[in-house]
């Protein structure tokens, strides 16, 4: 199969290539259509929606995928959040959500002044791009669910959940 998916950064589409390891999996660009930096799990699951309906629009594609990072709030904590969908070419949409841990005071004061975890974690570790590498859940877990694998779970329950209809 030909499995588009809806973004550049190496953790999404590595963590596509995992779980499905014999097809081919393409990243392209796609609108989230959402803000850059979600705030709840309505806005961060319509930004995966967004993204995996666009990938799945595309010639020749056998499946589309959208996995979109984003916070949500509980009780005065803010979450680090994930969503992911899939959707084919009979048009069926599989939705899922990843591991979510809550953040540190200093970053969602961060967040509340309108800047994007992406930059915040950045200063916070004084490293580039975590986004792109082990992510936030990635330092706040001491390296033990890097963003690659928690973005492969949630691919894994997609995948599963499309399995079940095929
Ligand atoms: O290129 P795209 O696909 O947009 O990848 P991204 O890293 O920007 O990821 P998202 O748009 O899905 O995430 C929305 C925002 O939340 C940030 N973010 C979400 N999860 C993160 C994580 O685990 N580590 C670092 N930043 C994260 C991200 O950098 C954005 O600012
Ligand atoms: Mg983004």
């Amino acid at each position: 199969m030909k499995i588009y998916i809806g973004s550049l950064n190496p953790t999404k589409i590595e963590s596509v290539k995992r779980i499905f390891a014999e097809d081919e999996i393409i990243g392209v660009e796609a609108q989230s259509k959402v803000a850059a930096q979600p705030f709840s799990d309505e806005e961060t699951l319509e930004g995966a929606i967004n993204r995996a309906r666009e990938c799945a629009a595309l010639k020749k594609s056998d499946i589309g995928i959208g996995l979109e990072g984003g916070v949500m709030e509980i009780e005065d904590e803010w979450y680090l959040c994930n969503w992911g969908v899939l959707v084919d070419q009979k048009e069926n949409v599989y939705k899922a959500s990843g591991a979510r841990i809550p953040l540190p005071e200093e970053i969602k004061k961060g967040l509340q002044t309108g800047r994007e975890l992406g930059e915040l974690i950045d200063v916070y570790t004084e490293k580039t791009d975590v986004r792109k590498r082990e992510g936030t859940i990635g330092v706040f877990t001491n390296g033990l669910v890097k963003r690659e694998e928690m973005f492969g779970h949630v691919v894994k329950l997609l995948r599963g959940q499309w399995l079940y209809d095929q």
